[in-house]
């Protein structure tokens, strides 16, 4: 796989930069975590950087794009739509076959989802949708992660859990995460984003807590 890439982007709304310009590069196998405050430009990076890695990235979304009315297995399963014929969607859509509902309910183990596979969208709590989300991220199975606040909702234990499968499947991942004891202990580059541009990119290893407070 090759690194991703992005040179002098820049994002506007309504004639107003929020983000850049600024390069950067993520190099195959690094674990990259984005920090900032609120409004810093986070989710704009992520949503720029994977429009560069679409053929190989899994992006997770902060609004986690679920379909209300579907359940965790169909929305799951719509994580690998695009590498399926039409038909075998259809039939799963209609009567879900052995191999994906094995596949699939043996993420939702791990996520402690199993329950609700056959449960709706849109009738889970917070913290259930985000693992919904995050269980869809799992069985694409692409090689880069870009995930948007995957563990905002969730219990610490939950997160942790989370974090471990997440860094532990994809090969290169890039999440934005409000956490910085997770951001230190997940990943091992921290870019932190203030006022739309890079204030800072080190190793996790050489950074405390404390030095991540001024982008704040
Ligand atoms: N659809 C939009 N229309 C107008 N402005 C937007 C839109 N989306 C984001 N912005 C602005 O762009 C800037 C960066 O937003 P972004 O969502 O990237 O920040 P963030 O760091 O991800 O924030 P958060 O941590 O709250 O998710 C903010 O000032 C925000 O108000």
């Amino acid at each position: 796989m090759n690194s991703l890439v992005v040179n002098d982007i820049s994002a506007s709304y309504g004639g107003t930069r929020v983000l850049g310009p600024l390069s950067l590069s993520v190099v195959p196998g690094e674990k990259v975590a984005v920090v900032g405050r609120s409004g810093a430009g986070k989710s704009t990076l992520l949503s720029l950087l994977y429009d560069e890695a679409r053929e190989t990235g899994v992006y997770m979304p902060q609004d986690l794009g679920l379909v209300e009315t579907l359940s965790v297995f169909h929305n799951v399963f719509m994580g690998r739509l695009d590498q399926h014929p039409i038909w075998y969607n259809l039939a799963n859509l209609i009567h879900p076959m052995k191999r994906p509902t094995e596949d699939i309910s043996a993420i939702l183990e791990t996520l402690s989802m199993a329950d609700k596979i056959r449960e709706p969208a849109g009738e889970l709590s917070g913290g259930q949708r985000q693992r919904t989300a995050v269980g869809r991220a799992l069985y694409q199975q692409g090689r880069i992660l870009l995930a948007d606040e995957p563990v905002s909702a969730l219990d610490e234990p939950q997160a942790h859990r989370v974090m471990q499968a997440l860094v532990g499947q994809f090969e290169t991942a890039v999440i934005a995460l409000h956490d910085v004891d997770l951001a230190l202990q997940y990943t091992d580059r921290v870019i932190g984003i203030r006022d739309g541009l890079i204030a800072l990119d080190e190793p996790s290893n050489r950074l405390s807590p404390s030095d991540l407070q001024p982008l704040y």
